[in-house]
């Protein structure tokens, strides 16, 4: 077995803010398929140690960024799991990042720089009987680990960073330095230092031995200045250590064979049974009960995920005949633009603002299409939802939209290849097109059935694709 601690700052199902959570809390059951184990350290939110009875002290820190720190290990729903638990940094109400209005906590480097610091710290034997051969870590707020292994100066396990999200860097002002226990030399171009700040997510990418994004196509994207975001100096320098691995979905979680989110469950040989589905969405979003082809969103809402893009479309969608069932909070703008448009539109447009994992599943258990009208999108999980539940992707062609998914060309529906609708470059009128597209197929029956069911049938499982991650490790421990 080779032993990784995998560090992060989400995981479902006890953090969930995106899409990260979802790969983090998966991939440990997927990988043990392979002959690896995996330990995940996480920062000891009320949710994490409130999940388990269980948890036992495993290192104690009397002074650690403020405050008496302990190390506890258990495992919580086949997760085996160290959680940090610093009440003076993690011990808060509101969310992850940030307090109930959604203010990002001040103190964020300082939080993640200790989830960090410790789990630097466990890679070096600070407790008894535990060595990882390998540290993975995810996204900035985990990144800044592989600098304090390599200022360490110990022997250090080989290390893998994987980015979910090149927009989230975590930049901050050298001046925190010291609060970060990083020697001052740090704060250099072949350290921590990005354009006169701290960069975590730099500091990961420079120190790190191998480096993975969610998708070949955001891999080879992020080498560029388009959609680099400064860092594609960086990634195009280190191109040879650059790969893509594409997301997996959650197969046990997301099975609409048994999903007990959904009002009623299908499979690929009875498809009938989503009609029900469909009257609860109706019923939940007070739109019109009708046959017309429903399309559905269930986002963050931020520029990213091209939620503007969608608002702009949104009149087209509706005089086409089609409704729109919307599931997402975010922007406070886009929050209040959305419910706008749910009073311009009753009956077409329902709208919930908010996060609620259990109508997600009955959104893509009942709905025709799923819009994905994302600027960027690193790999994207609900093009992948929409693939297994038979509701069919709409969606940008950019990074992990791009690879998932056949688009319904006429050579793809000749071949009886196509799984979903792409559209590019990302703006409005190519979204209109691409709805217009959409519901032409749907009105074509036996080709719409078929898409569902190809999409349905493709292996979108962890099982396989953590078989990558797995080969990975092993060349880097080779
Ligand atoms: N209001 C709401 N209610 C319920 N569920 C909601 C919700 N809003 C979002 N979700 C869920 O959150 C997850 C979002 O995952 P995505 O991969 O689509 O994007 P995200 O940008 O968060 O992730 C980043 O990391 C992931 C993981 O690598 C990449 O796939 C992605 O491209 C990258 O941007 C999905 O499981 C979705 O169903």
């Amino acid at each position: 077995m080779i032993k990784v601690l995998a560090v992060a700052s989400e995981i479902y199902p006890l953090v969930k803010t995106g899409g990260l959570a979802d790969v983090v809390g998966a991939l440990p059951a997927a990988l043990h398929t392979h002959d690896v184990a995996v330990t995940t350290m996480v920062p000891g939110y009320p949710a994490v140690l409130n999940a388990s009875e269980e948890w036992a002290i495993v290192a104690t820190l009397p002074s650690f960024f403020g405050g008496r720190t302990t190390i506890k290990r258990a495992t919580v729903g086949g997760l085996d799991l160290f959680a940090l638990d610093a009440p003076h940094l993690f011990d808060r109400p509101g969310g992850p990042y940030g307090d109930l209005r959604g203010q990002d906590w001040p103190d964020n480097p300082q939080r993640y720089g200790a989830l960090s610091s410790a789990a630097a710290e466990l890679c070096t034997g600070l407790v008894h009987d535990y060595l990882p051969d390998i540290v993975h870590v995810h996204d900035w707020q985990a990144a800044m680990t592989l600098a304090y292994l390599h200022y360490s100066g110990l022997p250090r396990p080989k290390s893998v960073i994987t980015v979910h999200n090149l927009a989230f860097q975590g930049q901050y002002p050298p001046t925190i330095l010291g609060s970060l226990a990083l020697p001052q030399r740090a704060f250099a171009l072949e350290g921590i230092e990005y354009y006169g700040m701290i960069g975590f997510l730099k500091a990961g990418l420079y120190f790190a031995d191998r480096i993975t994004t969610v998708s070949p196509r955001y891999a080879s994207e992020i080498k560029t200045a388009e959609a680099g975001m400064g860092l594609e100096g960086l990634l195009a320098g280190r191109a040879a250590s650059l790969s893509g691995i594409v997301n997996g979905i959650d197969s046990q979680e997301w099975n609409p064979a048994v999903d007990p989110k959904l009002a009623a469950n299908f499979s690929t040989g009875t498809l009938g049974p989503r009609a029900r589905n469909r009257e609860a969405l109706e019923k939940r979003f007070g739109i019109d009960h009708d046959a017309s082809p429903l399309f559905c969103l269930v986002s963050r809402l931020t520029w990213q995920k091209g939620i503007d893009i969608m608002l702009e479309a949104l009149p087209h969608l509706v005089e086409s005949g089609a409704r729109l069932v919307l599931l997402g909070s975010g922007d406070r703008e886009m929050e209040a633009a959305f419910r706008q448009a749910a009073d311009l539109y009753p009956g077409r447009v329902g709208v919930v603002i908010g996060y609620d994992e259990a109508l997600s599943h009955l959104m893509f258990g009942g709905a025709d299409m799923t819009l994905v009208p994302s600027r960027f999108e690193p790999c994207g999980l609900t093009q992948l939802y929409g693939l297994r539940y038979g509701c069919v992707p709409v969606v940008a062609r950019v990074g992990g939209l791009s690879d998932t998914l056949v688009d319904a060309n006429d050579a793809a529906l000749t071949l009886d290849a196509a799984t979903g609708v792409q559209f590019h470059p990302v703006n409005a009128p190519m979204l209109q097109d691409a709805i217009t597209r959409a519901i032409a197929l749907y009105r074509d029956k036996p080709v719409w059935r078929a898409m569902q069911k190809r999409g349905m049938q493709l292996d979108l499982s962890w099982t396989s694709r953590a078989g990558a991650y797995a080969r990975l490790y092993r060349e880097l421990l080779a």
